[in-house]
């Protein structure tokens, strides 16, 4: 199976498996406790006997009907009552749990969806706090994590050798252990030494000696992942030998520039639009030169960028035919294409419309999820090889949201500096290519990791074919 977390399709069937198995938990434990009942009734009235017995066993035995039903009871009711305590209630249950554990996630599943949740930490720059406290921004629901959660998202960081998370995530383990959390998997001891090692690894001596004299304070001199001990007179650490290591600080990856551009913006931070710009932006009624099913009732155009020319068009899709074509896409793997139905028939007749480009030879309406952390690195939807093709170059696209998204998920244009957010039910247009079919660079996006919520987006790669007659040639290669 592939990516767990970032398939809200694929969690929810989880969802509904765990729910599964705790009724048929609970099945097992109502086998279990009639079980039980029915042991405790055999005891108490073998009890009533046997003590009314042994008070005058003589007399009781006496009666032959009293010496009759004892050897009964102990040749056979005893024999009864074994295969009773023996029978196990547990094979239903058990055999349940034997079938879905085929469909759990495994290690590999939980490191990545630790280290998806460290990407989202980077992306959005949350504070290690607000995510153990679960207030996220747009969240309205509250989620925490335990001291237990933060360790293992510690270690499964070391164990990447990413140091820097390690740091972030052990530091919120001691402080939930400060905070007077309780846990039987970790102590202050532990969790000190990995912050020492993580911090020596990062060049940051200064913290690793105040990590290694919280140590001292515990009553523990050395430190056994680095394999040093403090000299308890003078309070230093032994054998400062690395002293001349290079300290690096944020993230260890902190020149991949570009990465960090895109972050930024979806952050909603570095969008690169003066005021003056802004104020040429507009929102206006569109008919495209009076189509006649567009003339009586117009759609609403918003512009969202200028170089390239990005436009929003609002309500241009309703609830119910996005409904249908989440339903669609649903059986198959994201992203994935929506087949024909009537309502794909309306929506790409739509898009038709309103561009006023061809679309016979676009790509089929592909369709995609995002769960949490899912995102798309920034790319071009145009390429080369697509020159060749009868069809053509992708020459523009056209991006349905079929969700609001809460937090995160914007698509960003890592070139120029503009966000889109999404907004369910509105579409966004935009040319790849320049009129003489040259690929606009600028036009280069991305869509941002999912914070908060689940994104639906379905998108119509528009092809060169067609549009001949439809979308005129400049005079210069990037008119
Ligand atoms: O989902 C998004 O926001 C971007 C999708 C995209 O890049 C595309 O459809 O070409
Ligand atoms: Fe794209």
């Amino acid at each position: 199976h592939n990516d767990f977390f970032t398939s809200i399709g694929q969690m929810t069937d989880l969802l509904f498996m765990e729910k599964d198995l705790v009724s048929s938990l609970k099945d097992y434990i109502r086998a279990e406790e009639h079980k039980l009942e029915q042991i405790k009734k055999w005891a108490d009235r073998l009890d009533v006997l046997s003590s009314a017995a042994t008070q005058d066993p003589e007399g009781f035995l006496g009666h032959p009907v009293n010496a009759f039903k004892l050897i009964k009871r102990l040749n056979t009711e005893w024999r009864e009552l074994e295969r009773l305590v023996l029978r196990n209630m547990s094979g239903a249950f058990i055999s349940n749990l034997t079938i879905q554990r085929k469909n759990f996630p495994n290690d590999d599943d939980q490191t990545g969806a630790a280290k998806a949740m460290m990407r989202l930490q980077d992306t959005y720059q949350l504070d290690t706090n607000i995510i153990s406290t679960g207030e996220l921004p747009g969240s309205s629901s509250v989620a925490s994590l335990t001291v237990d959660d933060c360790y293992d998202l510690g270690k499964v960081a070391y164990s990447e050798a990413d140091y820097y998370h390690t740091e972030l995530w052990m530091v919120q383990t001691l402080k939930q252990l400060d905070q007077g959390e309780t846990s039987n998997l970790v102590d202050a001891i532990t969790v000190l030494d990995y912050l020492i090692d993580s911090a020596y690894q990062q060049g940051e001596l200064e913290r690793e000696l105040n990590f290694t004299k919280r140590l001292l304070e515990l009553g523990q001199y050395c430190s056994l992942k680095r394999k040093t001990c403090l000299c308890y007179f003078c309070k230093e650490r032994v054998g400062l030998d690395n002293m001349n290591r290079h300290s690096y600080r944020g993230r260890p990856d902190d020149d991949l520039f570009h990465m960090r551009k895109y972050e930024q913006l979806c952050r909603g931070e570095g969008i690169r639009m003066t005021p003056r710009r802004q104020s040429r932006l507009f929102c206006r009624y569109y008919n495209n030169n009076r189509h006649p099913r567009y003339v009586i009732g117009p759609v609403r155009q918003e512009d969202e960028w200028d170089h390239p020319r990005i436009v929003r068009y609002h309500n241009i899709v309703s609830d119910k035919e996005m409904e249908k074509v989440k339903e669609l896409a649903k059986p198959r793997v994201s992203p994935s294409i929506a087949y024909e139905d009537p309502v794909v028939d309306k929506i790409n007749q739509r898009i038709e419309d309103i561009t006023g480009l061809d679309i016979t030879t676009a790509d089929d309406l592909q369709v995609a999820n995002y769960g949490i952390g899912g995102q798309y690195e920034p790319h071009l939807d145009f390429r080369q090889e697509f020159e060749e093709l009868g069809s053509g170059n992708r020459i523009a696209t056209w991006l349905l949201y079929m969700s609001d998204v809460p937090a995160g998920g914007a698509t960003v244009f890592t070139e120029v500096g503009a966000a889109v957010q999404p907004i369910k039910g509105t579409a966004v247009f935009w040319y790849n290519l320049f009129p003489s079919g040259e690929g606009d660079y600028r036009t280069e996006h991305a869509a941002c990791p999912v914070l908060v919520g689940s994104k639906w987006v379905s998108n119509k790669w528009i092809r060169e074919r067609g549009q001949e007659f439809r979308r005129h040639c400049g005079l210069q290669e990037t008119d």
